[in-house]
């Protein structure tokens, strides 16, 4: 497949092509697809939290299963969290929109610009290298907090309450993502604010995901393994599932559940400020032949100009600090030009 310099290839129309293979690009690595590990077994799958809309009766024992899915899978479901299910719903339908009905010219207008990383828009996985392995995904990224960064002229027009729903969800979600840096922080000990504090202000961007059927699922991956850079993210899917998390070597299938679930990735930062305590999920989202999925990640990170480190807190002669300081836009450039499928956090790592 001819690919035009500086020009994404937009997945979905590769997939309403009706081609039976994959074009080269996407096809995974031998070891990198997705049955060339042994899947976990289904009943070993992350957590459900009730959060019991975080009334104080019930924190002690929310606290402990949050310490505990955070340790084990740094991965869990939440429910209970307040957020109506209308409003995680209504956010996947207004994605579903735009992808299925929306012409592509229409779509192109709000192209990301390619030649900036984590551009606004419309976008697809770029050819950066000649190695370069293509997911089988597009997206609609959408900067959102501080509110500084939200321009909803930037974000589809119709439906008509597209962009209002879109901020009404940047809110809520900030508020739970807040809340829950909390009991993550009281589950280690730490002050409920220790994590936010060490954050600052949020920067918030929305994702939406959209994974065209694919003629070939056992070579491509939809997203390929990572774990997300920030602080936490929030993550709602569809009823089709593709969502697999990293545990004890394994991939374990987080299964859809119920409309009103919220899954929650502790990632990198909430790794380096827990000194390791809490590990980063590691995820990837496969692929199917006959349905198209769509999820909406929520990401919560910190300012570029913030240094992450260690609460020192959990740093003592028996635990030393295992991560070195970092300037959060270093981590960020960092990543962008890291190898794909390590874990970028291990380069901070200090050796002892
Ligand atoms: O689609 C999914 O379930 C995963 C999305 C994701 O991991 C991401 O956007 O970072
Ligand atoms: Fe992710």
């Amino acid at each position: 497949m001819e690919v035009a310099a500086n020009q994404p290839i937009r997945v979905q129309s590769v997939a309403q092509a009706g081609l039976s293979q994959v074009p080269h690009q996407f096809v995974q690595r031998p070891d990198q697809r997705p049955n060339c590990s042994p899947a976990s077994p289904s009943s070993y799958s992350v957590p459900v939290i009730d959060l019991f809309g975080f009334d104080p009766n019930y924190r002690d024992s929310v606290r402990d299963a949050v310490g505990r899915a955070s340790s084990d899978w740094g991965a869990f479901h939440v429910t209970g969290h307040g957020i109506p299910a209308e409003l995680l719903r209504r956010i996947k339908t207004l994605g579903l929109t735009f992808f299925n009905d929306t012409p592509i010219s229409d779509k192109l207008k709000y192209a990301c610009d390619p030649s900036y990383a984590a551009s606004e828009g419309y976008g697809s996985r770029m050819l950066e290298r000649d190695d370069t392995v293509l997911d089988w995904r597009d997206y609609f990224d959408h900067h959102t907090l501080p509110l500084s960064r939200r321009d909803p002229s930037r974000w589809p027009h119709f439906p008509a309450d597209y962009r209002q729903v879109v901020a009404e969800y940047s809110d809520r979600m900030a508020v739970l993502a807040r809340d829950l840096m909390g009991l993550v922080s009281e589950s280690l000990g730490l002050p409920t604010r220790c994590i936010e504090d060490a954050i600052g202000e949020f920067y918030q961007n929305i994702t939406i995901s959209y994974y065209p059927p694919c003629p070939q699922p056992e070579l491509t991956l939809g997203l390929q393994a990572h774990s997300d850079i920030g602080a936490i993210t929030l993550l709602v899917q569809d009823e089709v599932g593709g969502l697999e998390v990293l545990k004890d070597g394994q991939w374990s299938t987080v299964q859809p559940l119920a409309d009103d679930a919220v899954i929650v990735l502790l990632a990198d930062q909430t790794e380096i400020i827990t000194n390791g305590r809490y590990r980063s999920a590691v995820h990837r989202a496969i692929t199917n032949a006959s349905r198209a999925r769509l999820s909406a990640a929520t990401f919560h990170d910190p300012s570029k100009t913030t240094k992450i480190s260690p609460s020192s807190e959990l740093i003592s002669e028996s635990s030393p600090q295992r991560y070195r300081e970092v300037l959060y836009g270093d981590y960020v450039s960092s990543w962008y030009k890291g190898p794909e499928g390590k874990r970028n956090i291990d380069a901070l790592l200090i050796d002892y």
